[in-house]
Order: C-alpha cells, then structure tokens, then sequence
C-alpha cells in the first residue's frame, strides 16, 4: 500500500501507456548535471540541466509529490499524470513544449522538457515598450495555432497567461505554451466544475462555478491580447472579489490612454472572447479566421 507501492503501478502504467515518453526511477543525477534555476512555482522548480552523454540542454521541472492525501503540501499523482498525458499526447505542436522524458523519486517527479531560453513573452513586450498591433497579432496567431491544436483534442490549458507564453530563443518570435499543470481534457457536454487559474486571466464560468471547456481558454486569451496591446489588465480590480466582479459584469473598457491608436480590428477581436456566454464567444477557428490575425498587416507565421 501507499506511495511507493501506487508509485510503481504508476509507473508499470506509465510504461506500457505512454511508451512515447520513458518513464525512468534510475537517478536522475547519472544522467543530467543540474545547472541553475529558471523559475519557480508554488510546488515545482524549473532547473536547466545538461544531458551528461550528448551535452544537449534540457529545462526539468522537479515537481514535489504529496505525501499524504489529507497533506496541502505537494502535487497529487493525479495531477502529474494529467500534465505528462497531456504532454505526451500533444507534445508534437511547434508552440506547445516538449516532453522527453520523465524521472521519479521517492519524493519528486521530474519532468525533461525542451528548454526555452527566450524568457516570458510579457517580458519581452515591456522590453519593447509599445508593441506594433503587426507583431502582437503575429504572437497572438502562434499562440491561436497552439490552442487549436489542443482544443482540437478536447484539452484545455486553464492557465494560460502571458508568463505561461515563453520565447524559444532571445530576439525571435517563435513562441512556446508552458505549465500544463492545470490542464485536462473537456469533452463537450461535460460538467467540469473547478475553481483554478489565475484570477485576473479567469473566465465567468470559473468565477460561477459553471462548467469548463475550450472556451474558458478563449477568454484568458482575450486578456493576453488586451495586456499585449495595452500593458494594462481588463478586468484587474483592487482586491480579488472585485476582479470576480468585474469579470462576471464583464465590466472592462478600452480606456484611451492605452487604445487611443489601436485599430477598430483590434478591439472587434478582444470583443469576441470578452463573451459571457462560452457558448457564443470565439473558438480558436473563428479567431484565426479574423481579419485582425488574417488581415493585409498581419505578420506571416508559419501554419
Ligand atoms: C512551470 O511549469 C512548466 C514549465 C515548463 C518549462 C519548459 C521549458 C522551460 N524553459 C525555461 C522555462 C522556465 C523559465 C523561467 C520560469 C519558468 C516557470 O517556472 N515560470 C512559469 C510561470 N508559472 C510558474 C506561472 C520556466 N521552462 N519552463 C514546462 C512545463 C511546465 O509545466
């Protein structure tokens, strides 16, 4: 009984269902020297390590498992095994990151994954200053490509946010979806219900304990936009409840000091995800298909 024993079903499990992903409880540390620290979560740490045999570069998050079912501390097994199926089923996406391999202790689970060493998106656009509408709707097509191939799946980020959009290199545009913690495949129809994410990037279904789907991704892409092209944050109210309340209102507005020079385009796109309604607000088709992401000034991406 307990951890260990489920620890090695997991594991049997995980070998025979997910064959495109080794999973591995030999020592990490025989494999990769452990460099610095990338970031940081509540219960992971992101390190760039360096595979000893080939000297490729790799990013590991060292996720902390839950001990005990009634302890806070830690991941539960269910959640790393929502994130490693997710990555291994959909891993394969140019803007989606990759997943090589997966190594277990008795106390972590470590995840290899494809480094990114652009930093966050968000940095880069304060870096920058105003960010032109060409190359915001450029970042926002890759990130639409990346989000219709997990839609397309039925999977749902629920986190994204403009930390969570990295890029691959410094100084090029090619953008990768990170933290897949909180992801989960949604069939339609189904009443998922959960109060996650991120406040400020949470859609009204969240904040009403209303079912979940693709579309809770759409609005969080929606506040991605508006933050690119403004630096400011839609629905950011002084305390959480009143970011909950101005989300349900869907009380926001294009305040001049940052929209005064932003295209009618533009503010059309963010109008169609800013929709209560998850049924009626845009899908990642709809948006890929408006002529703020097709238009004659949007910058080309590769498909
Ligand atoms: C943090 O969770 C993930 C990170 C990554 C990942 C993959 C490659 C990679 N290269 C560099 C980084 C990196 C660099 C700085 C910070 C972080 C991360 O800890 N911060 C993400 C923000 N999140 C905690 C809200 C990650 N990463 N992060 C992949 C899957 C994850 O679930």
């Amino acid at each position: 009984g307990g951890w260990q024993s489920d620890c090695s079903a997991m594991l049997e499990k995980k070998r025979t269902m997910n064959p495109l992903v080794p999973w591995s409880d030999d020592l990490f540390e025989k494999y990769y020297d452990i460099c610095e620290e990338l970031g940081s979560g509540q219960f992971a740490v992101v390190r760039r390590v360096v595979c000893k045999a080939t000297g490729e570069e790799f990013a590991a998050k060292f996720i902390r498992k839950r001990r005990y079912a009634t302890s806070r501390r830690g991941v539960t097994r269910a959640h790393i095994e929502r994130e490693v199926d997710v990555l291994t089923e959909i891993g394969g996406h140019d803007a989606i990151i990759r997943l090589f391999a997966v190594f277990e202790t008795p106390s972590e689970v470590i995840l290899v994954l494809e480094l990114v060493s652009g930093g966050e998106l968000f940095d880069h656009v304060c870096a920058k200053e105003c960010l032109d509408e060409a190359e915001a709707a450029a970042f926002i097509k890759q990130i639409l490509l990346g989000v219709k191939h997990l839609h397309s799946r039925y999977i749902c980020h629920l986190d994204l946010k403009p930390e969570n959009v990295m890029l691959k290199r410094r100084g090029e545009t090619q953008i990768k979806l990170i933290d897949f913690g909180l992801s989960r495949r949604i069939p339609p129809g189904s009443q998922t219900k959960d109060m996650i994410g991120t406040p400020e990037f949470v859609a009204p279904e969240i904040v009403n304990f209303e079912a979940l789907g693709t579309a809770t991704d759409m609005w969080a892409l929606g506040v991605v936009t508006y933050i690119l092209l403004s630096g400011g944050s839609p629905f950011l109210g002084q305390t959480r409840d009143e970011t909950f309340c101005n989300i349900t209102a869907v009380d926001y507005h294009f305040d001049d000091c940052y929209f005064h020079s932003t295209s009618a385009l533009a503010k059309d796109f963010i109008r169609r995800l800013f929709v209560r309604d998850p049924r009626k607000r845009a899908t990642a088709e709809d948006c890929l298909r408006h002529p703020w992401i097709t238009g004659p000034d949007a910058e080309d991406t590769v498909d």
